[in-house]
């Protein structure tokens, strides 16, 4: 995943590290490297660690085990803590909330941290001119905080952030204060701004559809653990456990639970698959995409009893979601689809299960 020529170091090297809060476990063991230029996204549920793991990136933690380095020198610790501190270690935070100083015009926002840097006025006039460019906000430089949008507003704190040129850049849920439209604008503003900056940058979201655009690393964090990480194409194409692959992709995977019979994997009593995809395994969980299960019976494939939940229209076709006992199946037709929730439906499985996973989770190597 991370191949480069021997010798170079990674950009941002994370090594078995653990942060405890008192007996809790909030990172346990993570080990994750990227190359320069990377744009590696953290992704998982709430109270995952995503949060907690970023801090220490920025050196607003203290790790209890392990180390973090960049480019190649030691920058946190767990025995020696915060090795450098958040301003020395040439790294740049964008939070959520945009914190701009009210007092100051966007232009001396964006300035400030290059006056504390110590740059020159000319330089930092350069800069300023510069970055307002770069995220095309030039027109706003004499405005106040309180005179520009939320979205401009985070532009702003990007384009301080972005100022110093710091070598990595950090951001936790950065767009999750803005309206579904500008989010997809602002997505694509920062891919481009990534590009333009060189920075490796780490980037924490819950949003797997943010995660799966702007990522060239993807790691899945469940319970303080990486669940998975790699490209984002091969979790998509290839989860590791049920984790992945139903928390990842839209519509979400389904997972069906199913016992041998004979030489038939059964769903209850629906024949599903050929036992031997599941090795020796006397139970497994089979993977159906939403794609790959439509709506009506098709002849000459199983099909099952369903009761209808939800339909939701996606680009010409309808994601379907419909109840069989306590299990939830996603299915897509083409067009427009209408029911009644709780109306029967019939679901049919129109191709041969994607992957097969233990009931522990893990997948079955084929
Ligand atoms: N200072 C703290 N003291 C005790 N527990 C903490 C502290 N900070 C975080 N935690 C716990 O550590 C776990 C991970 O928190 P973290 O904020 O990193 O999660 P997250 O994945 O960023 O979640 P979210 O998406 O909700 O922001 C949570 O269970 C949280 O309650």
């Amino acid at each position: 995943m991370t191949a480069q020529p021997a010798g170079i170091a990674d950009a941002i090297k994370i090594t078995d590290l653990v942060k405890q809060f008192g007996a809790f476990t909030a990172v346990d063991h993570v080990d994750i490297a990227v190359p320069k230029g990377a744009f590696l996204v953290l992704v998982g549920p709430s109270g995952c660690g995503k949060s907690t793991l970023l801090r220490m990136l920025a050196g607003l933690d203290e790790p209890s085990a392990g180390e973090i380095s960049f480019l190649g020198n030691t920058v946190s610790s767990g025995t020696g803590g915060v090795v450098a501190d958040p301003r020395q270690r040439n790294a740049g935070l964008v939070f959520q909330s945009y914190a701009l100083w009210p007092h100051m015009t966007v232009a001396n926002n964006i300035s400030w941290p290059l006056k504390v840097a110590k740059w020159s006025k000319a330089d930092r006039d350069a800069r300023v001119n510069e970055v307002l460019a770069l995220l095309g906000i030039s027109a706003l430089r004499d405005r106040y905080p309180a005179e520009i949008s939320g979205g401009q507003q985070q532009r702003v704190a990007i384009a301080r952030t972005i100022a110093p040129k710091p070598s990595i850049l950090l951001f936790d849920e950065p767009l999750s204060n803005l309206d579904a439209k500008l989010r997809i604008e602002m997505r694509s503003e920062l891919m481009r701004i990534h590009r333009a900056t060189g920075a490796t940058s780490v980037y924490v979201t819950h949003d797997q559809v943010e995660a799966m655009t702007m990522a060239t690393h993807v790691a899945v964090l469940n319970i303080g653990r990486v669940e998975q990480f790699g490209a984002p194409i091969d979790l998509l194409r290839e989860p590791a456990t049920t984790f992945v692959a139903t928390f990842l992709g839209t519509p979400p995977a389904n997972l069906l639970p199913v016992v041998r019979r004979g030489a038939e994997l059964i769903y209850g009593d629906l024949p599903l698959a050929d036992a031997a995809i599941a090795g020796n395994l006397d139970s497994a969980q089979l993977l159906f995409r939403a794609q790959d299960i439509g709506i009506g019976r098709v002849e000459g494939r199983p099909s099952l009893a369903a009761t209808f939940s939800e339909a939701a229209p996606i680009a010409g076709q309808t994601m379907v979601t419909a109840m069989v006992g306590d299990v939830r199946i996603t299915g897509m037709v083409d067009g427009y689809f209408h029911a009644m929730p709780g109306d029967p439906i019939e679901l049919s499985f129109l191709r041969d299960p994607d992957a097969v996973f233990t009931t522990g989770g893990e997948r079955v190597a084929r």
